[in-house]
């Protein structure tokens, strides 16, 4: 994992840490979720809009170190819009406007004097559908690795990306053939290698697998668990099963952007506290 002190200090501005505040007991957030493990990221009184439309309503929600957290509800709910919140992806968007905090290591990373592009490195993001460069396995994970300078050891930074991907082994003799020969399972793991080789602490995953058959989805599924042991995960995903399989604590959003329930996997899938909870887990809706 990254080398500067877990990060402190290493994004433009980021050097400032505040203590969090304690917790009520009316939070949406249950004992035990984080299992001792230290807050990264974490969220307070969060709301995005859209333009006048408000896409999350208040989100309380921390993100514990070295776990995958899922987020998951139906659709519409504020999912994706989260995710882009985190590491700023929403400034792309001309109508997106973001109120609250949304700490990373405790400090805002709205505040002025944060640079997105410098915190995008920190905080790393895999979308949906895969979109490797149209250019070399080669070159797809080390474009990042040159525009950040870290040209040493290039091969060697490659060759590490791609195992931690779990894609070595199929690509190790065509490293110069095109990314998108790959097939799409493949290209989503190059992707992963794409982001972790800059050495990211946080990786953020917008239904990695969803365009995937299962047999990939299983791949990525076993891949995510075992990224946890160097990155901190956030993963949104529609599907339960994948949630209940691979993650260590679910934050549940319904409809109107609102974060109901977050806790411990296990204890969210097998004794929500809220009927709504319980009633999208259990399929009755969304
Ligand atoms: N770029 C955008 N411009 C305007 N409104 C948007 C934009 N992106 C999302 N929204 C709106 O914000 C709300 C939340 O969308 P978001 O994509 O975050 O939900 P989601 O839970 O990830 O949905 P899905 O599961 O379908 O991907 C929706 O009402 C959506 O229409």
């Amino acid at each position: 994992m990254s080398s500067d002190g877990a990060g402190q200090g290493a994004v433009t501005g980021m050097a400032d840490r505040s203590e969090p505040e304690s917790r009520t007991d009316d939070d949406p957030e249950r004992s035990g979720a984080t299992d001792g493990a230290e807050t990264v990221i974490e969220s307070r009184d969060l709301d995005v809009f859209y333009g006048d439309e408000q896409a999350l309503r208040g989100i309380d929600l921390t993100i514990p170190e070295h776990r995958v957290t899922a987020l998951i509800g139906p659709s519409g709910c504020g999912k994706s819009t989260f995710l882009r919140s985190i590491n700023r992806m929403n400034d792309l968007i001309d109508v997106a406007r973001v109120e609250g905090d949304l700490l990373f290591r405790g400090k805002n990373v709205y505040d002025e004097d944060v640079d997105p592009v410098a915190l995008r490195r920190k905080i790393g993001m895999v979308f949906q559908k895969p979109n490797p460069f149209p250019k070399s396995i080669r070159d797809n994970v080390a474009y990042g690795l040159e525009v950040q300078g870290k040209t040493d050891d290039i091969d060697e930074r490659i060759h590490t990306a791609l195992e931690r991907a779990a894609l070595i082994d199929e690509v190790e003799d065509r490293l110069d053939e095109s990314g998108l020969d790959l097939s799409g399972g493949q290209q989503q793991r190059l992707c992963i290698a794409r982001a972790i080789a800059t050495d990211p602490e946080v990786l953020l995953m917008d239904e990695p697998a969803s365009a995937l058959d299962p047999v990939a989805t299983s791949k990525v599924e076993d891949l995510v668990e075992e990224l946890a042991q160097e990155y901190t995960v956030v993963i949104v995903t529609h599907n339960m099963q994948q949630a209940a399989r691979i993650s260590d604590k679910t934050a549940v959003f319904l409809t109107g952007g609102e974060l109901v329930e977050a806790g411990d996997t296990n204890e969210i899938f097998e004794n929500p506290e809220h009927d709504r909870v319980e009633d999208y887990i259990t399929g009755k809706f969304g």
